[in-house]
């Protein structure tokens, strides 16, 4: 005797349109892969391969776009997967986690964002992680929130600054999706690259300025409000033994060196850096 009943005439025909839209699907994803492959041939990018402000266009477009019943939040999670595999396709890439205060929350949002295919390299303090991306052992590190204490991990956007002899940005900051599910991590990290960032339509900068000690934060917001710039958070740390301050200032928009607002910024000891951009994480206000 066996108790297997078979299945009832709908199911087996529900089920044949499954199969057949699975096989579409599959047949896709090979199309899709055939074109990174052609991204990676002739696309032209050298060096660091993630574009994180294209990745958000194209999420944005599709939410915009969806209707019916499958889950928002599971769009993201299969388009997540399929940027892992065509960064794989486009050479694979590894990521560096600060995972000193606060590092499995960290190391699980940067796994939920990139994926578990992507390797990563554990490093306990920032400038150990950053250093990963100067000699290439990694293309993306992953850093607390920034901070202005000095004793903390979140003083990393000072090291930004430096032009030589690698240029590092921050290019992303997660997690994209802010709507967190029960059990999901909390908190947020930033992603730094050997690469600049790319606009993704809606975005917000990070803008590091040297202003003379005694300089409120009241005052930094100020400057920037003259100079067009929208301000949002402002992190401020004074230089010891230096009569100045270092501010962080994220502002809105995407910045580019060029910005002919940044040259208007009054009562600057030094030029103002760009220290990278990120776009604006959906279900964050507004
Ligand atoms: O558009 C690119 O530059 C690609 O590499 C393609 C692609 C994609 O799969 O759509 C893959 C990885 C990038 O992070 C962004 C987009």
């Amino acid at each position: 005797m066996n108790d297997f009943t078979p299945p009832p005439n709908a199911l087996n025909q529900l089920r044949a349109q499954l199969d057949a839209i699975d096989d579409q699907i599959h047949d896709l994803l090979m199309r899709r892969a055939a074109v990174v492959e052609s991204v990676a041939r002739d696309g032209g990018k050298v060096g660091t391969k993630i574009r994180p402000g294209r990745e958000a266009a194209i999420l944005r477009r599709l939410l915009a776009r969806h209707t019916g019943a499958w889950p928002a939040q599971a769009i993201i999670r299969i388009w997540r997967e399929i940027f892992g595999a065509a960064l794989i396709i486009e050479g694979g890439q590894t990521m560096a986690v600060c995972d000193g205060d606060g590092g499995a929350e960290r190391l699980a949002l940067a796994r939920e964002h990139f994926g578990p295919l992507t390797p990563v390299r554990r490093h306990h303090n920032p400038s150990q992680t950053l250093a990963d991306l100067a000699r290439d052992s990694a293309q993306i590190a992953i850093l607390p929130p920034p901070s202005e204490d000095d004793d903390g991990q979140g003083g990393w956007w000072q090291m930004l600054t430096a032009k030589a002899p690698h240029r590092l940005f921050i290019i992303a900051k997660i997690p994209f999706w802010t709507k967190r599910a029960e059990g999901l991590p909390l908190g947020e990290a930033f992603v730094a690259a050997a690469v600049k960032p790319d606009a993704s339509g809606h975005d917000r900068s990070l803008i590091v300025l040297e202003l003379s000690a005694d300089t409120s934060r009241a005052r930094v917001t100020v400057l920037l409000k003259d100079s067009g710039f929208a301000p949002g958070q402002i992190w401020v740390k004074r230089i010891p033994g230096d009569s100045a301050i270092l501010a962080l200032a994220e502002v809105e928009g995407f910045v580019e060196d060029t910005d002919p607002r940044l040259a208007a910024i009054a009562g600057l000891n030094t030029p103002p850096v760009v220290i990278g951009a990120f776009a604006v994480p959906m279900g964050d206000t507004p």
